[in-house]
């Protein structure tokens, strides 16, 4: 059985205050209700331990929304792979979209860090997906295979196993605008395909993947009800509870 999911990557929002706050409701929603599926955070690297501190039965599974590609050293800003495992992180999101346009980050970088991650026992959630030209000029399957090979490919069928990707087209991340179930069903499904060619059905029926972009309750039902979709990666509605819950609750 592949792992179901929700995610919420909160992205650059919320001061210390509202972080806690929403943790904590978090935990208490989580405490009070039976969920079907997982559920993780990815809120800001500051806030990261004081999750640790209110997820301490790892309720809620926490994770960074970046990490780096070298393992320590002069790299000012930035996070290893060793610390988020010293603080019993759950994983990391890599490659998200917006890591990609404005930090010029590429699938050769998502390469050596989900390595990284794997290597110190951390999730690696890969994010990838096309630009609305590239979809427009009807490239979306190819870009998807290129980005999915690149990133993944040098990894041992044990360790792709262990990867959770998310497959957020960019077009419909924080516009409203979603791709429909049909769209998302089509490109997940080429992910598992091409995984399966490589790795064979059996390594690639146990890789969860996600779809992000522009879930709201009022959609999520029908998105996770596609066959190779196997939960979300969710922007704007995880910053409530009263959305995040909704979400949650698309799955029971
Ligand atoms: O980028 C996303 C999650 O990583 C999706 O963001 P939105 O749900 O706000 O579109």
């Amino acid at each position: 059985m592949r792992r179901k999911i929700v995610a919420g990557n909160w992205k650059m929002n919320k001061n210390v205050i509202d972080a806690q706050q929403l943790m904590v409701q978090l935990l208490s929603y989580k405490n009070n209700n039976a969920t079907n599926c997982e559920v993780w955070i990815a809120p800001p690297s500051l806030y990261l331990m004081m999750a640790k501190d209110i997820f301490e039965k790892d309720e809620i599974g926490v994770f960074s929304q970046d990490m780096s590609e070298h393992e320590s050293g002069a790299y000012t800003g930035e996070i290893s792979a060793d610390m988020l495992e010293s603080i019993d992180a759950t994983g990391s999101l890599i490659g998200h979209s917006e890591r990609r346009q404005y930090h010029g980050e590429t699938d050769s970088h998502c390469n050596r860090k989900i390595k990284l991650a794997l290597d110190k026992g951390l999730i690696p959630v890969y994010c990838n997906g096309e630009t609305l030209e590239q979809r427009k000029a009807g490239q979306h399957f190819e870009v998807v295979k290129n980005q999915t090979e690149v990133a993944l490919f040098t990894l041992s069928a044990e360790e792709i196993k262990k990867v959770v990707i998310a497959y957020e087209p960019v077009w419909a991340i924080g516009t409203g605008e979603t791709a429909s179930p049909e769209q998302a069903q089509e490109i997940h499904a080429h992910i598992r395909n091409i995984i399966a060619a490589k790795y064979g059905q059996e390594v690639a029926d146990e890789v969860s993947i996600l779809y992000g972009g522009s879930v709201k309750p009022d959609n999520a039902k029908e998105i996770f009800s596609q066959p190779d979709i196997d939960g979300g990666l969710i922007g704007g509605a995880a910053l409530k509870l009263e959305d995040f819950s909704k979400i949650i609750e698309a799955f029971n």
